[in-house]
């Protein structure tokens, strides 16, 4: 068995498929006997590469197509090939030529900018699969999944996920990233059971038949009939715990809005049909990643139009664009930053970029309008009382009528009733809470420990938070990814949150716990996690306090 952290409560079993990084390539490396040798050797791999990349191509769909059709092109440029062998034939090491020719092409295509200064990467991917197959190594990149498959990675990158043939992809597992990392947050996003932080992961022979549990974050290596058994028992228990589809309350009929978290307009019109109450927190940066420049405000006022069109009458939390840190845009990135997570990021931007944040508010405005609907709308990263005033005039002025910050510092949390005289909700997004209490970078998987929202200290700046929006009569939901673990959100329910935002994958586990147990029981929990010195205590604790059968379905421990 291998351990790791797991994300979602879903089970499967399946064969690996390794996601192979670049190879390590020393540039002096020989390919061949003699230049002759290494020309034919080269000039084969440019051919086997991008016959491969053609076929993957014409059998992939949509994005993945188009990408896999581009670099194919590229592999088969007539440029790249040829002034590759003409150094070879020079007697270049061959790995080193295709290593400068290529570099030469990226220095050119940067220089360029735009459209082509994005296909540097598909120019990379390019040269580390010649490279890779002339030196008879395994291919990088996320292959082509040929049948249903365990996908195994070191870490992917958001482009990699992107490439993912979802049908066939039954889990994701890394060695790498944290719980929520992007990995982790998008597999949450599609329903895919994942575990990250698996040690030897990647060591695993291709084909290896595995069972992936996210629940417990384990693998078995050549699971027995029983692991089978209990694999499919609890696909059968998950499955019938997604035919409910009432809103979410608590045993005794105390109510707790189950919303979902999304990033485009696609993921909201998944939602047309699903048994959520709404979004609870739509990250509108997606729209603006990858891009030299921010949308204009048509362009936004078609998406975000779209998104509440999907939604209809349910409600919608639109969260203003959260640059930076862990979500780098280039057309804002503050040069010279050595501590990018403490630095211009989130709302901060308003300080060096305001029209970005008005034009984005005025886009919401006009797409409320066009739509007839009504989005709250928030402000990342909000530090103080003062700031959240100050969002909440831009907010305002441009049209917005419901207003609110999330709770991501600390120091809002400290004095949420100061920021709740400001605005109309708040909202705790526990997955930079928890970076910003405990002084750990969310992106360090190896100190997940220390992330752990079960932290009673991030549970304190939870409870303090409650506290004030009970005080101010105003909504204090959660949408980070405490919120989709069913028993922590039955802790979150007890400290007084009001409603919880989550992966809609989550939303089925986080509805049966609820209904499970009255709000006195989830007060119970609260307190007891409060009073656990340690974040495993506090889960020993509630979980002691659960109802026996959530316990068992949910495969809580
Ligand atoms: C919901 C949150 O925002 P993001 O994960 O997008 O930073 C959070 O920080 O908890
Ligand atoms: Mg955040």
């Amino acid at each position: 068995m291998l351990h790791g952290t797991g994300v979602g409560r879903g089970a499967v079993v399946g064969p690996v498929v390794q996601v192979h990084g670049a190879p390590e390539i020393d540039p002096q490396e020989q390919v061949g006997a003699d230049a002759a040798d290494a020309h034919r050797v080269m000039a084969e791999a440019f051919d086997a590469v991008a016959a491969r990349l053609g076929e993957q191509a014409a059998a992939a769909r949509g994005t993945l197509a188009e990408v896999l059709g581009a670099t194919a092109q590229m592999a088969a440029d007539p440029a790249l090939r040829a002034q590759t062998l003409a150094r070879v034939d020079a007697g270049e090491p061959a790995v080193a030529a295709l290593d400068a020719v290529v570099d030469g092409f990226a220095a050119m295509f940067e220089q360029a900018g735009g459209y082509l200064a994005e296909r540097v990467t598909d120019l990379r991917s390019v040269r580390d699969r010649v490279a890779a197959h002339a030196l008879g190594r395994p291919a990088p990149g996320v292959p082509v999944l040929e049948r249903a498959s365990v996908v195994v990675a070191d870490d992917l990158a958001p482009a990699d996920t992107a490439g993912l043939d979802l049908a066939l992809t039954l889990a994701l597992v890394t060695e790498r990233g944290g719980p929520t990392g992007h990995t982790a947050i998008i597999a949450g996003q599609l329903g895919i059971p994942c575990v990250v932080q698996v040690r030897g992961a990647t060591d695993l022979p291709e084909g290896t038949e595995v069972a992936v549990d996210a629940a417990a974050g384990v693998l078995t290596v050549d699971p027995d009939d029983a692991v089978r058994a209990a694999v499919e028992s609890r696909r059968v228990a998950l499955a019938q715990l997604g035919e409910d589809t009432a809103p979410g309350r608590t045993a005794d009929g105390h109510d707790v809005a189950l919303l979902a978290n999304i990033g485009t307009a696609e993921d909201a019109e998944r939602l047309v049909d699903a048994a959520v109450e709404g979004v609870g927190l739509f990250r509108t940066e997606v729209l603006f990643l990858g891009r030299d420049a921010a949308p204009t405000e048509d362009e936004q006022v078609a998406t975000y139009a779209r998104v509440l069109t999907a939604l209809g009458r349910r409600k919608v939390v639109l969260r203003t664009l959260d640059a930076g840190a862990d979500k780098p845009l280039p057309f804002v990135t503050q040069p010279g930053e050595e501590n990018p997570a403490l630095g211009v990021r989130g709302y901060r931007l308003v300080r060096v970029a305001e029209e970005l944040l008005r034009t984005q508010l005025r886009a919401v405005a006009r797409a409320a309008e066009q739509t007839g609907t009504d989005p709250w709308v928030m402000a990342p990263m909000v530090a103080t009382a003062d700031e959240a005033r100050r969002f909440a005039e831009l907010a305002r002025e441009a049209g917005v009528r419901t207003v609110g910050v999330m709770v991501e510092v600390p120091a809002v949390a400290l004095r949420a009733r100061d920021v709740l005289a400001e605005v109309d909700f708040v909202s705790l997004g526990t997955n930079d809470l928890a970076q910003y209490t405990m002084a750990t970078d969310r992106l360090r998987g190896e100190l997940a420990d220390l992330l752990d929202p079960w932290q009673p200290a991030v549970l304190d700046l939870v409870a303090l938070t409650a506290d004030g929006g009970r005080a101010a009569d105003r909504p204090v939901g959660v949408c980070g990814e405490s919120a989709s673990d069913p028993l922590l959100a039955l802790v979150l329910v007890g400290l007084g949150v009001t409603s919880l935002s989550m992966a809609p994958s989550a939303v089925p586990g986080v509805r049966f716990a609820l209904g499970r147990h009255t709000l006195e029981r989830c007060r119970e929990m609260a307190a007891a996690a409060r009073s656990a010195r340690t974040a495993v205590d506090a889960r020993a604790a509630c979980l002691a306090l659960a109802d026996a059968d959530v316990r068992e379905v949910l495969a809580l421990g």
